[in-house]
């Protein structure tokens, strides 16, 4: 692409959706920079789904532990050793980043460590002050957590920090009721931490199939995870011995010795120049772009958690390697954001792809709902309670499967490979006509009833 730039493409931000289009731009033949103002890898690999999944299986020792007397293990009193696995993922963190960063090395990206801003429709200023061109622009920079506005709050502290604490507290506060708060309330109540989710709505997870959301509600609060519902912080006050006073409306005060805020995400495009260089963003701050993720201003275009579409990695990844293709390959491509599977990894974990119950029976009127509820074998011999439990929503006029719901151990496992299914748009029958593989609880998805 012979042009009078320093390059053909500009990447703000090294995270899922950054790397990947810088990468596969420069696999296109393209001369391409990235500059990263924190660590290569950005919030997926370095403070999200990498480092959370890690201490998830860390977790679940808690309860394997357990139940490995019930298969006859002889289990000496385990301790836990929060800085043991805090340093151990944070290596590995380490590794991955660096992983990153070789690959671009290795698809001759540039890549820089500083903070960029946007200067005009070709340029961007950098920390250090030097001006780079470009022929396109590509804003990947993510999303940080929202404190809420009251006093106190930076008493608190964020999914950002969570993975480096010192110690585990006694007591941990999680304010939110989404994926953050559901996962992080799992992961420190197996750690032995007195969890209490204090959420400012009557629900958990809003968006998830109600059933799924309840069952994982009832599971945590018989697990002992506390719950404070239409509970709005209003105050956060350091007492005497260091520990924290939280002042919720309407209500007693909350003791506990850490505050975890775990309300929602804003698009990184304060301070970006953007609206300078006339690119428009919507009332959230996310910058608004058309089905080939460009904005309002021709050579600037935006992928990921900025653009605030569906805030997940792999639809970062997707939308990153869309806009290589099609700006540097010369395959225009879209990404389908249509039946997108999605997990919380709460204890146990819950997945859906499609339409939740409530939505179906909204779009096609006439649906019809199969469940199954059960207890896992291993649970079963472990003498645990908790009961798994799928439903699968069907739309009666064409039977077809347009929602598929699970909670239950290793649900986003099972539900990656049924999601093939129901994006395919299979029926009701075609799941019954599978032979169930047994014994496994996955066959209760061909053997619902
Ligand atoms: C705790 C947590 C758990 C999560 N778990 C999951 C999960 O299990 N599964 C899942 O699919 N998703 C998960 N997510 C969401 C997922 O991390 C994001 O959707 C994904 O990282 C978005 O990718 P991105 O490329 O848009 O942005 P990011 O990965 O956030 O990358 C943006 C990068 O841009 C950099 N940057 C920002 N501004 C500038 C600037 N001006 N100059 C230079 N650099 C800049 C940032 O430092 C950052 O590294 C989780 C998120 C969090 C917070
Ligand atoms: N497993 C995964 O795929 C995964 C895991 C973590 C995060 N993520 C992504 O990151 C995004 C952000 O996660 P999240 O859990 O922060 O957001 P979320 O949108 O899931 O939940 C935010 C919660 O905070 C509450 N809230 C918002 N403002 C509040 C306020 N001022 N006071 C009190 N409560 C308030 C909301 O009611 C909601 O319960 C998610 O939307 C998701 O896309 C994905």
């Amino acid at each position: 692409m012979g042009n009078s730039f320093d390059h053909d493409l500009f990447v703000i931000g090294a995270g899922s959706g950054g790397v990947r289009a810088a990468r596969v731009a420069a696999g296109h033949g393209a001369k391409v920079a990235v500059t990263e103002e924190f660590r290569v890898g950005g919030t997926c690999v370095i403070r999200g789904c990498v480092p959370k999944k890690l201490l998830v299986y860390g977790a679940h020792f808690a309860e394997d532990l357990q139940d490995a007397r019930r298969f006859g293990w002889d289990v000496p009193e385990c301790g836990f050793d929060w800085p043991a696995l805090r340093d151990t993922v944070q290596a590995e963190v380490a590794r991955l980043s660096g992983l990153y960063r070789q690959t671009l090395d290795s698809h001759q990206v540039t890549v820089l460590s500083e903070r960029a801003t946007v200067t005009g429709p070709h340029e961007v200023l950098l920390a250090s002050g030097r001006r780079v061109t470009a022929k396109v622009i590509l804003v990947a920079t993510g999303a940080s957590p929202v404190l809420p506005s009251i006093e106190g709050a930076q008493l608190g502290i964020t999914s950002n920090e969570v993975f480096h604490i010192e110690q585990l507290p006694r007591r941990l506060v999680i304010a939110g009721g989404g994926y953050i708060a559901n996962e992080f309330a799992g992961i420190f109540h197996a750690f032995g931490v007195q969890v209490t989710l204090v959420n400012r709505t009557s629900q958990i997870l809003r968006g998830y199939d109600e059933s799924i959301r309840d069952r994982l509600q009832q599971i945590s609060l018989a697990k002992g995870i506390q719950f404070r519902f239409n509970a709005e912080l209003a105050r956060v006050e350091k007492i005497g011995d260091g520990s924290l006073r939280l002042h919720i409306t309407g209500e007693d005060p909350l003791a506990c010795d850490a505050l975890l805020f775990a309300t929602g995400r804003k698009p990184n495009t304060e301070g970006l120049g953007l609206t300078e260089a006339g690119v428009v963003l919507d009332d959230q701050g996310a910058v608004k772009v058309d089905e080939y993720s460009r904005s309002s201003v021709e050579s600037i275009y935006a992928v990921g958690d900025v653009t605030n579409r569906v805030q997940l990695t792999p639809v970062a990844i997707r939308e990153g390697q869309a806009f290589a293709d099609t700006v540097f390959g010369g395959k225009p491509r879209t990404v389908d954001h249509s039946c997108i599977p999605s997990a919380v990894f709460s204890a146990p974990p819950m997945a859906g792809v499609g339409l939740t119950e409530a939505q179906a029976r909204k779009r096609y009127g006439d649906i019809k709902v199969y469940t199954s509820d059960f207890r896992a074998m291993k649970n079963v011999l472990a003498n645990r309670h908790e009961r798994a439990l799928y439903k699968m929503v069907v739309d009666a006029a064409t039977d077809k499967v347009v929602g598929l719901h699970m909670i239950g151990p290793d649900a986003p496992e099972i539900l990656q490979a049924a999601a093939v299914a129901v994006k395919a748009g299979l029926t009701k029958q075609d799941f019954d006509d599978t032979v169930a593989l047994h014994p496994s609880m996955a066959e209760e998805l061909v053997l619902m009833r």
